[in-house]
């Protein structure tokens, strides 16, 4: 199996990169089962108990509701009608959150929900966290700040050394380059790196260009890539991979077509860089695949 950095987000517990629909009813969960306290209220009470909180009355029953800052092409994927529908049927309410106006002036939230990144952002929410810490910000800025660096964020899986469990359990050999692509030929030597390459933008802020992969088959190659950059040994992996999406108790697994294997005789066959944009996306999915049991899982 490929070790994806959602697994950090699972081993740190700290940050989400993935399924923000069930972290947002696990967090809904948590408020009103009193999992995240309202300051200065006794954890065990539940959000109708409390009253006088931010969301509207159902019926008698209090509304958890979510402000969101995400980017236009994350609301058109996560925010489609019919999570609406259920979050609402749940009593789970999304209001966006207007980026122009102080954050205090909106609301009141229970939760705010958010994707976006870059210095100003972190600040207003960090001082929103100050001011409202009844509030749930999901997440942290601090907590997910390793997240947004490619260099950083598979280093928890790593320090778990899994290298004796049953299976193997690891993360790709890597190297940084912050500029200067002329020197990566014998950095790559250097630290001892095998072709082929796959080269990921350094930062991971959900960018279409942090997507942005590619795959380096010869040495001469490499200098043709633009830092800053991680380059990672490429995993043989069956062209498959799984992802592991978790929050709080739920875990579910996809299984998603990926990159083929690359054989030492393709290697010395090819050359070049090869863009790989989104292999393994959603569209990929190889969950009703019948696959050769070795790589099905
Ligand atoms: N070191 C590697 N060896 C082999 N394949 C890899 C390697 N790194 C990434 N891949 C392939 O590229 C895909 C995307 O990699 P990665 O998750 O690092 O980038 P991403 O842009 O964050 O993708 P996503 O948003 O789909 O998670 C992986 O799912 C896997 O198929
Ligand atoms: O649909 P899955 O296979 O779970 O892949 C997700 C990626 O892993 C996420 O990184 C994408 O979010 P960002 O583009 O914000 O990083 C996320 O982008 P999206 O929310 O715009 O669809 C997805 O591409």
């Amino acid at each position: 199996m490929l070790v994806k950095e959602e697994v950090v987000v699972v081993v740190g517990r700290n940050g989400v990169r993935e399924g923000g629909e069930e972290r947002v009813a696990a967090a809904a969960r948590g408020r009103r089962e009193g999992v995240f306290p309202r300051a200065g209220v006794p954890a065990c009470l539940s959000a109708e108990e409390i009253g006088g909180g931010a969301g509207s009355e159902r019926g008698g029953r209090k509304s958890v509701v979510v402000g969101y800052a995400l980017t236009s092409k994350k609301t058109k994927s996560f925010l489609q009608p019919k999570l609406e529908g259920l979050a609402r049927n749940k009593g789970i309410l999304f209001v966006a959150i207007d980026q122009n106006r102080p954050l205090s002036e909106q609301g009141p939230f229970d939760i705010v929900l958010h994707k976006l990144s870059g210095k100003e952002w972190r600040q207003i929410l960090e001082d929103y966290r100050q001011s409202h810490p009844e509030v749930t910000v999901l997440d942290p800025p601090d907590a997910i700040q390793h997240l947004h660096n490619r260099q950083y964020m598979l280093q928890e899986v790593a320090d778990m050394n899994f290298s004796d469990s049953h299976g193997k359990v690891g993360v790709p050999r890597q190297l940084v380059v912050k500029r200067d692509a002329s020197c990566i030929p014998d950095a790559v030597s250097r630290a001892g790196l095998r072709l082929p390459i796959v080269a990921k933008p350094l930062v991971a802020d959900g960018s279409a260009k942090s997507h942005e992969l590619s795959l380096a088959y010869d040495r001469y190659s490499l200098q043709k890539l633009e830092p800053p950059l991680v380059l990672q040994e490429f995993v043989n992996h069956g062209g498959v991979m799984f992802k592991v999406y978790i929050v709080g108790e739920a875990i579910k697994v996809v299984r998603r077509f990926s990159l083929p294997n690359v054989s030492r005789k393709e290697l010395s066959k090819n050359a070049g860089v090869f863009p790989f944009p989104r292999v393994s996306c959603a569209a990929a999915s190889a969950d009703e695949a019948d696959l050769d049991p070795s790589v099905a899982g």
